[in-house]
C-alpha cells in the first residue's frame, strides 16, 4: 500500500493547528518513525492515516483497501493464554488451518526471538516479550499498512533495544510501517523519519534548512 498525504493539517474543533501542509507519501518497504513533541500530534496523525478519522484539511489517499494493523504503547492480551495463541489467531481469523496458523505463528515467534516463550501464558511474559508479541501479532495479520505507537514507552533500555532491534527488522517489501516515537534508538531503527515539529505553524525554516518535503 502507497499512501499519499497532500497539504494534510489537522487541529481538533476551533483549538490550535496541530499541524499543516503536511505533503508526503509513505511508500511499501519503509519503516517510518513519526517524531515529534509530546502534544505535537503524532498519535492523531497515525489515525489518520489509518481512516479512523478524517484531516481537518487536505487529503489522505490510500493506494488499496488493504489490512490495517495497530501496535499500542500498553501491550494488551489473555493472560492465561499463550503466546504462540495470540499469534496463531489472526491466521485463524483469515480461515487458515490449525496446522498453517500454528506454522506460521511459530515462524513469527522465532523471527522476534519468542521461540523459547511460544507456551508461556502471556501474564507471565516479560515487557519487552510482550510487546515484542504485539509486534508478531501485528504482522500475522499481514497488514499493507502497519502503525505501532510508542512502543517502547514503558520498556526500560535494554528491553527497549529489543524491542527496536524488532522494530529494523519489520520491514516487508509490500507495507508501510509508521512508528511514532520519542526514542532517538527507535528513530534510528526505522528507514526515514517525518518531524512533525517541520509541520507546526510556529515552524519557519531558515534560508539554508532543508525544505520540509522528506519522503515526497
Ligand atoms: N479527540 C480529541 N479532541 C480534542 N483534542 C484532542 C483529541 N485527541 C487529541 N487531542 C489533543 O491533540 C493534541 C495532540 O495529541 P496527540 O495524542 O496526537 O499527540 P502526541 O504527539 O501523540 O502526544 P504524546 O507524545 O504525548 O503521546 C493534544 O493536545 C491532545 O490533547
Amino acid at each position: 500500500m502507497r499512501v499519499k498525504l497532500t497539504k494534510v493539517g489537522h487541529r481538533f474543533g476551533d483549538g490550535p493547528w496541530l499541524f499543516r501542509d503536511l505533503n508526503l507519501v509513505l511508500h511499501p518497504g519503509h519503516t517510518y518513525a513519526l517524531t515529534g513533541p509530546s502534544g505535537s500530534g503524532k498519535s492523531s496523525l497515525l489515525s489518520l492515516i489509518a481512516g479512523w478519522s478524517a484531516p481537518f484539511t487536505g487529503t489522505i489517499e490510500r493506494s488499496t483497501q488493504g489490512r490495517i494493523s495497530w501496535v499500542f504503547q500498553n501491550p494488551h492480551g489473555i493472560p492465561r493464554r499463550s503466546a504462540l495463541e495470540h499469534v496463531m489467531l489472526p491466521f485463524l481469523a483469515r480461515g487458515h488451518s490449525l496446522v498453517v496458523a500454528r506454522r506460521e505463528a511459530g515462524v513469527l515467534l522465532d523471527r522476534f526471538a519468542l521461540g523459547s516463550t511460544a507456551d508461556r501464558e502471556f501474564r507471565a511474559l516479560s515487557g519487552g516479550e510482550a510487546q515484542r508479541l504485539m509486534l508478531a501479532c501485528g504482522l500475522a495479520a499481514r497488514p499493507q499498512l502497519l502503525l505501532i505507537d510508542e512502543p517502547t514507552a514503558q520498556l526500560d533500555m535494554a528491553t527497549g533495544a529489543e524491542v527496536n532491534k524488532a522494530i529494523a527488522e519489520l520491514v516487508e517489501p509490500g507495507s508501510v510501517v509508521v512508528v511514532a516515537t520519542h526514542d532517538e534508538y527507535t528513530r534510528e531503527a526505522c528507514t526515514d523519519q517525518i518531524d512533525l515539529r517541520l509541520y507546526h505553524p510556529s515552524f519557519s525554516a531558515s534560508p539554508n534548512s532543508a525544505p520540509p518535503t522528506a519522503g515526497v
